[in-house]
């Protein structure tokens, strides 16, 4: 399959302190679903702004549909920006608490005027009506629509930040941890809403998360980050293989104790 997105020896520091990440490949297809794990501190964060270009590599590159990120500027950034698009763990602090719902879910499509994704373009004149498909696609009904983030329960949150997230059709939605803030019940219903909303929209997923089971249920493939550095990627239902890194080994036994 063609891959969407090349990581190529991605380097970083933070000051004189030692690398936060070091020498990170992989690659992500069109339609793949990598999941990402490792412990608190491992890099995983870092890695996600790293692709989302909220920060710079001191070496290596990101390619984007065989486009060097990095190397991007002005109109030609702006328009690879748009193409992958982040879901972040805490879905009360992504969402601007001053605004209905429906008016955060439509926002980026204000900023892209140009942008007319498969799934809007009946809508695309009616920013109410448009926010009204993109919020019914996570289970969001019309009569929510005019709530704020304070009168939603956090299932529903993320549920929006989903919406928002979807709303430029991505080609690469990045889920950092997106499941962590909520109660294990409505945990499952998220993850389920992500999957069906990446065949419905083939879309590719960096899914990121500390939890193992997660993101063997949601990956194609999972890549393990130790200390900044990728030890083992494999494919999912390979977890169990003998042939597993240690690391991910002592993951899998922590999960099972
Ligand atoms: N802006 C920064 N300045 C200095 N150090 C940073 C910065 N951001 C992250 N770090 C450090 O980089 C390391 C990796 O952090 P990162 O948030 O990427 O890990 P993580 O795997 O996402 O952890 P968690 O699962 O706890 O979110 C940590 O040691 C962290 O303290």
């Amino acid at each position: 399959m063609k891959p969407l997105l090349e990581v190529k020896q991605l380097s970083l520091a933070y000051g004189d302190d030692s690398p936060v990440l070091a020498d990170v490949s992989f690659t992500i297809s069109e339609g793949e679903c990598l999941g990402l794990v490792g412990e608190s501190g491992s890099g995983k964060s870092t890695l996600a702004k790293l692709i989302l270009g909220l920060e710079k590599p001191d070496q290596g590159e990101i390619i984007l549909n065989g486009v060097h990120f990095h190397a991007l500027r002005g109109r030609a950034l702006r328009d690879a920006r748009k193409q992958v698009q982040v879901v972040f763990q805490d879905p009360t602090a992504s969402l601007n608490p001053r605004l209905p719902i429906w008016k955060t879910a439509v926002e980026p499509l204000e900023n892209y005027p140009e942008v007319v994704p498969a799934f809007l373009s009946g809508v695309r004149d009616s920013s109410r009506n448009m926010a009204a498909v993109l919020l019914d696609k996570v289970g969001i009904g019309p009569e929510l629509m005019d709530r704020y983030p304070y009168q939603l329960s956090g299932g529903q949150r993320q549920r929006v930040a989903i919406a928002r997230g979807l709303s430029l059709q991505p080609k690469l939605l990045v889920c950092d941890e997106p499941t962590s803030s909520l109660d294990v019940s409505i945990q499952a219903q998220i993850l389920n809403l992500l999957k069906e909303l990446k065949d419905e929209l083939k879309l590719s997923y960096l899914f990121i998360s500390h939890e193992l089971a997660s993101v063997r249920f949601m990956s194609d493939r999972i890549a393990v980050l130790k200390d900044g550095k990728l030890v083992d990627v494999f494919v999912s239902e390979d977890l169990l293989e003998d042939n597993r890194h240690p690391h991910t080994r002592d993951m899998v036994k922590a999960v099972l104790e």
